[in-house]
């Protein structure tokens, strides 16, 4: 216990697991804690100062299912190894903390989801804003940048959604960020930049950090010194993979806030689905590489476009040669080699690790061969880290390592034969064993007489000739038998002969062994040496697996290369949503877009959507967001034509939902998601607005609604789409420059309706909501007590009556209204009381006719 509360003491904050023969152990709180993360049982171990200890327990050979589940659930855990063998050692064998998994800093492949990033990031903060650091140690990425308002912040945080979180612990951070998931308070001295700069410049070997663009950065060097500080903490070795700081600046990329990136469900949807969102749709990656930097690229769109006009050449490129099939089958089965890269680099890699390099570097020829020819710039620069690189280190592979490696090297049986004439000879003596056991077994045989004598091994007490007690009847046992172990029915012998075999065979296996792990080792060391290239080969191959992923999602799809231009504006014709084209039976019906300033001057920023409910706004809305996203990743588009000019933002508001977690009401995230849009969008930014104002009383969402579209387009001049049920608004377009009406029709039919999806010009007629609400299966009571309030409201509007959204299109639903009126005035007529059974039935054919 005395060593069990000096590791606890050095790791008060995480989970220890105390190594005791086979099992983990834990004490105390941890016990409890973990008992109830991981349903093992809580039990107790002798007791301390009267009160028994609790304690749980993990098997060791199962440690790393439970590790996963602790690290998945964002806890860290201090791994306290013995160290030294308690078969030598006297007393108590030494117990030191080897390692700590952190969820931000896990290497292993079983701990790690194999396609997202797992990204440790630091924050620091000061008056200009905010530093953010970040790390991938399984890919060996580090990355910084620095962020102006909380705003910003939060935006980064849903973009690199963070494993862990380091943050200053000076007090008054917002709940929101301290209640994250793998959220850990650190000492703020951690995070100065004074004493930070130094470090970095240590630990990268440089003299300043000019050649990171970091020297003008002291919030970005205070989070990456807070980073640095804690991957030393935790990983306790060197971390050569690590080997430079790359900075981002927001100017590169279109901003997309956190609400945006869920509105626009980009890679999971609210309730939690995958499958129906952009990424389902666009990931067909063959290697966990591509579809981590899949992810990465569809959560950056570049504003750069010559790199993204380069992507989407090697797209249209490699479908022009018909080759994404060529290039994307050598990919499967290619493995992880980024992360294996790493685990080379921290010296974790495992004999699998090596064997899937091995057998990832034979297919680099076949790679090469695929793309070549093919006339684009970007598929023959990946090529060229692919193409003979590595030949000679494949074949070095190739000789030292068997077919199938095991899965450590700590039993042997890594390395091929014919690789190191020491290690086959010592293996020859070992598997010759056998055969000289046989013919020894023979000759004692045959020399004693006793014909059921038997050569045998155990691992106690080593090799030895058995004689049973009934063979020994009436045989002499040869002289030079030295007895070794009495059995119950048996005796056990050994002879001078089988002990010096015995010795030999020992001592070679021994020395078999630990001549692999010097082999191992070296191998490991020669590595090193290619790691950078080796890197420069992976992001290859990752890249390749994107854009190959791109041509042929392209291709099934029927999607097109967009044309990013400097020109403004955005004309995309025939567009549609990618996700409810593929999720839908029937056909999609594409629309088009046209904003921006046209030659003769004619400006169009922002459209105003009216149309009835289900009508197919909301998809327009965000077809249109997304193809402008997809453009700037490389991506082919779902249109037939895009001309997309400079974008610098995507800003959404749709939909309605409490954040609980943040105590806000719907209306309230309504507004304060309008504001940031208010404050931010600017000439450049697409803007999609869904229906503001519907979350409070009719005049005040009204007013909100009009008055944020007037700022959108006055002041703002953003491209916006602006949905909304507020017929009032479609005379915006009459009085403002550079608004304009569109809509979306349904005819009845029957008794149903028809939506016909198709965006044209001009403001809706009717909105259709009562049809809806019946085709939703609202009681047939409610509808006909809806019907009723709304003639009353219609025929006599009064200040006091509450005023609905179908109220104020209604001077539109002149037919409608009109037959219901005379259908009311004859049902106000009847006194049912009054009336005979025959009348009855004459009066509701009467009213079935009216109606
Ligand atoms: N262009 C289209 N072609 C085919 N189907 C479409 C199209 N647009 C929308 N739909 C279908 O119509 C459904 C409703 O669309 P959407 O949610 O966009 O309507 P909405 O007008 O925003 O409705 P509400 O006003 O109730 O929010 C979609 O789920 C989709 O199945």
């Amino acid at each position: 216990m005395k060593q069990f509360f000096a590791a606890k003491a050095d790791h008060p904050d995480v989970l220890v697991f105390f190594r005791m023969g086979d099992f983990y152990e834990l004490f105390y709180d941890d016990a409890r804690k973990a008992a109830k993360l991981l349903d093992i049982t809580l039990t107790q171990r002798g007791s301390s100062a009267g009160a028994p200890i609790p304690m749980a327990g993990v098997p060791y050979h199962a440690a790393e299912g439970y590790l996963a589940r602790l690290v998945a659930l964002g806890e860290s855990v201090a791994i306290c190894e013995q160290i030294g063998d308690p078969a030598q050692s006297k007393g108590l064998v030494e117990r030191k903390v080897v390692r700590i998994v952190t969820p931000g800093t896990v290497t292993d492949e079983a701990l790690l989801p194999d396609r997202r990033d797992n990204l440790l990031l630091a924050i620091s903060r000061g008056k200009q804003g905010y530093g953010l650091a970040w790390a991938e140690l399984s890919a060996g990425r580090f990355l910084a940048a620095e962020v102006a308002g909380t705003d910003q912040l939060e935006t980064e945080l849903a973009r690199l959604q963070p494993a862990e979180l380091l943050i200053p612990d000076d007090g008054d951070w917002p709940e929101w960020l301290t209640a994250q998931r793998g959220a850990r308070l650190r000492a703020p001295w951690l995070f100065d930049s004074d004493s930070g700069r130094g470090q970095i410049e240590r630990f990268f070997g440089l003299h300043d950090l000019q050649p990171f663009g970091l020297q003008d950065k002291p919030l970005a060097i205070g989070a990456a010194a807070g980073l640095l500080a804690y991957l030393q903490e935790t990983q306790k070795q060197s971390l050569p993979h690590l080997r430079s700081i790359v900075v981002e600046t927001g100017d590169d990329a279109i901003a997309m806030n956190a609400a945006t990136r869920r509105h626009l469900e980009l890679d999971t949807r609210a309730d939690g689905e995958v499958r129906h969102t952009l990424l389902g749709i666009l990931d067909r990656t063959r290697s966990p590489m591509g579809a981590r930097m899949l992810r990465r690229w569809l959560h950056r769109p570049l504003r750069d476009q010559s790199t993204v006009r380069q992507r989407t050449q090697a797209v249209q490129a490699l479908l022009d040669a018909n080759a994404p099939e060529s290039l994307r089958s050598p990919l499967s089965g290619l493995g992880d080699v980024e992360r294996i890269l790493s685990r080379i680099a921290l010296r974790s890699a495992r004999p699998k690790d090596l064997t899937t390099l091995r057998d990832a570097l034979h297919t680099l020829p076949e790679l090469a061969t695929a793309l070549q020819g093919i006339d684009s710039p970007r598929l023959q620069a990946l090529r060229a880290p692919l193409d003979g690189q590595h030949a000679e280190l494949a074949a070095h592979l190739q000789a030292a390592l068997v077919p199938i490696a095991p899965l450590t090297v700590r039993d042997g049986g890594v390395f091929a034969d014919g690789f190191d004439a020491e290690l086959d000879e010592l293996k020859m003596l070992s598997s010759n064993a056998d055969q000289f056991l046989v013919d020894l077994e023979v000759r004692e045989r045959e020399q004693s007489g006793i014909s059921g004598l038997k050569v045998g091994y155990n691992r106690v007490h080593g090799y030895y000739i058995e004689i049973t007690k009934a063979q020994a009847v009436g045989a002499t046992i040869p002289v030079h038998y030295t007895r070794r172990q009495t059995l119950a029915n048996a005796e056990r012998y050994i002879t001078e002969e089988l002990k010096s075999f015995e010795d030999k065979v020992l001592s070679a296996r021994e020395r078999a062994l630990s001549r692999e792990k010097f082999l191992y080792e070296q191998l490991l060391d020669r590595l090193q040496v290619e790691l950078d290239a080796l890197r420069e080969c992976a992001l290859a191959l990752a890249e390749l697996d994107v854009l190959g992923t791109f041509a042929t999602v392209a291709e099934a799809n029927d999607w097109r290369a967009a044309q990013l231009r400097d020109e403004p504006g955005l004309q995309i014709v025939a567009g549609r949503h990618p996700v409810v084209e593929a999720v839908r039976d029937e056909p999609f019906e594409p629309n088009d877009l046209v904003l921006g300033d046209d030659e003769a001057q004619l400006q169009r920023r922002l459209l105003i959507i009216t149309g009835p409910n289900m009508g197919g706004k909301s998809t327009f809305m965000r077809q249109n967001a997304l193809i402008v996203l997809l453009a700037h990743i490389g991506s082919f588009v779902p249109a037939t034509q895009a001309v997309i000019g400079p974008i610098d933002r995507i800003l959404t508001r749709i939909g309605a939902g409490d954040d609980l977690a943040k105590g806000q009401s719907t209306f309230m995230v309504e507004m304060s998601e309008t504001a940031y849009i208010l404050h931010h969008a600017t000439d450049q930014s697409l803007v999609l607005m869904d229906e503001i104002g519907r979350g409070t009383s009719t005049y005040d969402g009204l007013a909100l609604a009009e008055a944020s579209a007037l700022h959108l387009a006055q002041h703002n001049r953003a491209y916006t789409l602006f949905a909304t049920h507020y017929f009032e608004l479609t005379t915006l377009a009459n009085d403002v420059p550079g608004v304009a009406n569109v809509h979306l029709d349904a005819v009845e039919h029957g008794d149903g309706l028809v939506f016909m999806h198709a965006v044209k010009e001009g403001p809706a007629s009717r909105s259709y909501g009562l049809q809806v609400a019946a085709l939703a299966g609202l009681p047939k009571t409610v509808l006909a007590a809806a019907r009723g309030r709304l003639a009353e409201l219609e025929s006599a509007p009064s200040s006091t009556a509450p005023l609905t959204p179908m109220q104020l299109d209604a001077p539109r639903q002149f037919g409608l209204f009109e037959a219901e009126d005379a259908l009311r005035k004859a049902m106000r007529s009847l006194d049912p009381d009054e009336l005979t059974p025959k009348q009855a039935l004459e009066a509701l054919y009467r009213l079935k006719s009216l109606s």
